[in-house]
């Protein structure tokens, strides 16, 4: 498995995703032009020198190069509501309390809100089901944050990703069928593609100006609030694992929550290493294991490049920590279009093995 930055020739695979992933997913909208502009802004984001997140929008793909398949998408915008304002619904509590009746009572209140501008953004994390294997949504999510530890410059210093909510098999959204019935008159599938393709001031023109308290909204719409797509639970898992929170902001159209973090916070991001990487010899097996250092744990290990990044997963590689060197078997290299004594990052892939990692690894950070 191979990540590396999407370019013209995935644009039939990139239409697929966008078709298998369904509406509410609204990074990736089923339409040609919008997919094509879309990629052709990726390539210029990854080409571009940058000192500062801006406009740049990262995508990339998870490819089988053994057989030249799409298998999945993974995405990072630099700089959120800069081109097009970013909306959310910001839940706060307020308690009402009558001394003189004896009442009392709390309630949650939806202000809508711009609260994540500037914020980088991870997002478009899809792998296709037929291509569901070990270890393949995990390098999807988290060679995101590998690539954030290698360039920080181009990225804010908190990091949100807005999850897909609840919606139904019809497509429906129990959330945003409150707002069509008494506000915009779309459906859920219309405002998540007009939202897409970066219609959201118009839509915000139609929605309620005033706080709501979210008691008022029926039962489904209530209890879809902060609560993600079925399909998503993996997502959310993963990120929260590397320390996202959910901290009260939900998306407008279908009320999934925005998870954030301060990037110097990501787990991935912290316990990555970067060093100098080396072909493999048999020798050097046994020597790093003499000393202790030869571990099976699973890594994802890119190279320090942006347009020409790449990205794979090894459980075969040996971490001199003494030398801050790693090594890694010929193909990987190879992989990774690296050659010998070229700086990397990697990061391990599973938080069982990131416990069980030697002390002298993770003092070498
Ligand atoms: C998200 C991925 C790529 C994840 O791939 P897989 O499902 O193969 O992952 P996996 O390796 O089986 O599981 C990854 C982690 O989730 C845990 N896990 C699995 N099923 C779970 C469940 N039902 N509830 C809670 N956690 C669960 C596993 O234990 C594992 O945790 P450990 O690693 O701790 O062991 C996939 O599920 C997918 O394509 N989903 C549909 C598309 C989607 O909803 N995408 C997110 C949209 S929202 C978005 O894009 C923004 C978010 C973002 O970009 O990250």
């Amino acid at each position: 498995m191979i990540i590396r930055p999407i370019t013209d020739s995935d644009l039939p695979a990139l239409q697929a995703i966008a078709v298998e992933s369904g509406p509410g997913f609204n990074s990736l909208i089923d339409d040609r032009v919008f997919l094509e502009q879309k990629i052709a802004h990726a390539m210029d984001s990854f080409r571009r020198s940058v000192d500062a997140p801006d406009r740049e929008g990262y995508l990339f793909v998870l490819e089988d190069p053994d057989t030249g398949d799409i298998m999945g998408t993974t995405g990072i915008e630099a700089a959120v509501g800069h081109r097009n304002p970013l909306y959310h619904f910001q839940i706060s509590h307020v308690r009402h309390r009558s001394p003189e009746l004896g009442l009392a009572s709390q309630q949650d209140v939806l202000h809508l809100c711009n609260h994540y501008t500037g914020c980088s953004e991870v997002c478009s994390l899809f792998l296709r089901p037929q291509f569901r294997r070990a270890n393949a949504g995990r390098l999807l999510s988290r060679v995101r944050f590998l690539f954030m530890a290698q360039h920080p410059e181009r990225f804010a210093d908190t990091v949100i990703a807005e999850m897909r909510g609840v919606s139904g098999d019809n497509g429906e959204s129990p959330f945003w069928q409150a707002f069509q019935r008494h506000f915009v008159n779309l459906d859920f599938e219309t405002v998540t593609r007009l939202a897409g393709l970066g219609h959201t001031r118009a839509i915000a023109d139609m929605m309620p100006r005033h706080p709501i308290y979210s008691r008022f909204l029926d039962d489904a719409a209530y209890r879809a609030i902060g609560e993600v797509h079925q399909q998503t639970r993996p997502a959310r898992q993963m990120l929260e694992s590397e320390g996202f929170r959910y901290t009260g902001y939900v998306d407008p159209f279908d009320a999934g929550p925005t998870l954030e973090v301060r990037r110097d916070d990501i787990r991935s991001i912290r316990d990555s290493i970067g060093c100098s990487v080396q072909p493999l010899e048999h020798t050097d097996a046994t020597l790093a294991q003499a000393h202790g250092t030869h571990h099976h744990d699973t890594i994802a290990i890119a190279n320090g490049g942006v347009s020409d990044f790449r990205a794979t997963v090894t459980d075969q590689a040996v971490y001199l920590p003494r030398h801050n060197r790693l090594l890694v078997p010929g193909h990987v290299l190879e992989q990774l279009n690296c050659a010998s004594g070229d700086t990397i990052g990697f990061t391990r892939l599973s938080p069982a093995a990131q416990a069980a990692m030697p002390q002298e690894v993770s003092h070498a950070l």
